[in-house]
C-alpha cells in the first residue's frame, strides 16, 4: 500500500502544493506552525473521508478560498488507484475512487488502511469513554464492515429510544409495548457490537502488551481492560431492569454506547499516575497495536503517520523507534518533526529509502 503523489489546493494553510512521495519513510519538517500537521491530515482525508485534528469539515477549507480538493495516488496491491475528496462551502463533502463518486462514504472506510500516531492520541486518556469507543470502532471497522452497519443501526435505534423517553416525560404517558420494540432491536444490534468488540480486544490486548514492553523495556506493567455492561447480563434484560431509571433520566442509562477501556499502569489509572512519557508509550503502543491488528486481518500493510513522534520521548525510547521503522514489517510512513537535522539523523540510521519535505 503506496502513496505516490499528493496534490493539494486550498486545504487549511496550503494554497497549491504537490509531493512526490518516497516509496519508504517521508520526513515533513519545519517551524511550528508551517503546516506538518496539515500534510499528515490530508492523508489521512484520502482514507477516511475527514480530517484527524478538526471535526468541522468547512473548517479545513483555507480560510481565503471557497473549496479544498485532497487528491492522492496510491498502488494498492499492484494496481493504480485515485482518491478524490473535495468540499466547497455550502455543499456536501464527495469522495471519489477513479473518478467514481462514493454513494455512501462508510464503503470507503478501510479501503486505505492508515494508522496515524499523533500528540492529539492524548484524548484518549484524558477524554471520556466516547473517544475510546471511537478507537476500538475505527480499528474493527476498518476490516469488518457488517460491524460498521451495526453501530450506524445501533446508534439510530438509541436516538429513537431516547426520543420516545422524552416524548412519554414530556407526555406524562407510557407505553411498554413502543418501548419494547426499541429494545428488541438494541439488544440484537448491541450484542453483535459487544460480541465483536470483545473478541477484538481477546486479540488486541496481548498485541499491545508486547508492542508496550519493547517500548519500555518493560520497566512498568501496564494493562487494558473492556467494560461493559454486556458481561453482566443480556441487553434486553439489562434494558428491562433499567427502565425505571431511564424513563426518570430520559435517556438510555445501559449499553454498548457506554462501553469503556480501563488503561492502567501498575495498577494505576495512567490518566492521573502516567508521566507524560510513559502516556506517550501507552499511546504508541496502542496506536502499533491497531496497525499489526489491521495488517493481520487484511494482509496489506497499513500506511503509518507520525506525527511529532520523538517529542517527551527520552533516548532509549527514541532507539524502539527507529528500530520500529527499521523493520520491514511496516510499510511506507510518514513522520513530522520540527528538528530537520534530528529527523534526518534518525532516519538515516534506519538504512532505508527517504525523502524530507522541507515546507517553508
Ligand atoms: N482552514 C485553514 N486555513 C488557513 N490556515 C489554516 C487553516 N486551518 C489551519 N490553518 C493553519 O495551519 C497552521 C497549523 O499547521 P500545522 O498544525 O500543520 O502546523 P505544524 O507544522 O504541524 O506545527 P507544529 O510544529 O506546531 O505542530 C496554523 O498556522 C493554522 O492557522
Amino acid at each position: 500500500m503506496n502513496l505516490n503523489t499528493l496534490s493539494l489546493i486550498n486545504y487549511k494553510n496550503f494554497e497549491s502544493q504537490d509531493f512526490d512521495f518516497d516509496a519508504k519513510i517521508n520526513c515533513f519538517v519545519g517551524a511550528n506552525g508551517i503546516g506538518k500537521t496539515n500534510a499528515l491530515d490530508a492523508i489521512y482525508h484520502l482514507a477516511f473521508g475527514k480530517s484527524y485534528f478538526n471535526p468541522i469539515a468547512v473548517q479545513n477549507i483555507n480560510h481565503n478560498a471557497e473549496f479544498f480538493v485532497v487528491d492522492g495516488h496510491f498502488t494498492k496491491n499492484d494496481r493504480d488507484e485515485k482518491i478524490i475528496v473535495s468540499l466547497k462551502r455550502g455543499q456536501k463533502k464527495v469522495i471519489k475512487r477513479n473518478a467514481k463518486a462514493y454513494e455512501k462514504f462508510s464503503e470507503h472506510i478501510g479501503f486505505i488502511p492508515l494508522v496515524i500516531i499523533s500528540p492529539a492520541d492524548r484524548d484518549l486518556i484524558i477524554e471520556g469513554s466516547d473517544t475510546r469507543r471511537k478507537f476500538i470502532d475505527s480499528v474493527i471497522s476498518q476490516s469488518d464492515k457488517s460491524y460498521l452497519a451495526d453501530l450506524i443501526n445501533y446508534n439510530k435505534v438509541l436516538t429513537q429510544r431516547n426520543a420516545l423517553l422524552k416524548y412519554f416525560a414530556l407526555n406524562n404517558t407510557f407505553n411498554a409495548d413502543t418501548l419494547s420494540i426499541y429494545n428488541e432491536q438494541l439488544h440484537t444490534y448491541g450484542s453483535e457490537i459487544f460480541k465483536k468488540r470483545d473478541a477484538f480486544l481477546k486479540t488486541f490486548i496481548p498485541i499491545f502488551k508486547s508492542r508496550y514492553e519493547a517500548i519500555s523495556q518493560s520497566k512498568e506493567a501496564i494493562d487494558l481492560t473492556y467494560k461493559s455492561d454486556l458481561f453482566d447480563d443480556e441487553l434486553k434484560d439489562l434494558l428491562n431492569k433499567t427502565i425505571n431509571k431511564d424513563k426518570a433520566l430520559q435517556y438510555t442509562s445501559v449499553g454498548t454506547h457506554k462501553d469503556d477501556l480501563v488503561f492502567s499502569i501498575d495498577d494505576f489509572p495512567i490518566k492521573k499516575f502516567g508521566s507524560q512519557g510513559q502516556q506517550k508509550s501507552f499511546l504508541i503502543a496502542l496506536k502499533l497495536a491497531q496497525f499489526d491488528f489491521i495488517k493481520q486481518q487484511s494482509g496489506v500493510s497499513p500506511i503509518l503517520l507520525l506525527d511529532d513522534i520523538f517529542d517527551k520521548l527520552d533516548e532509549n525510547r527514541v532507539a524502539q523507534i527507529i528500530n520500529l521503522v527499521d523493520d520491514a514489517h511496516f510499510g511506507q510512513i510518514f513522520i513530522s518533526d520540527t528538528h530537520a537535522e534530528r529527523t534526518e539523523e534518525v532516519i538515516k540510521q534506519t538504512h532505508q529509502s527517504y525523502k524530507i519535505f522541507k515546507l517553508k
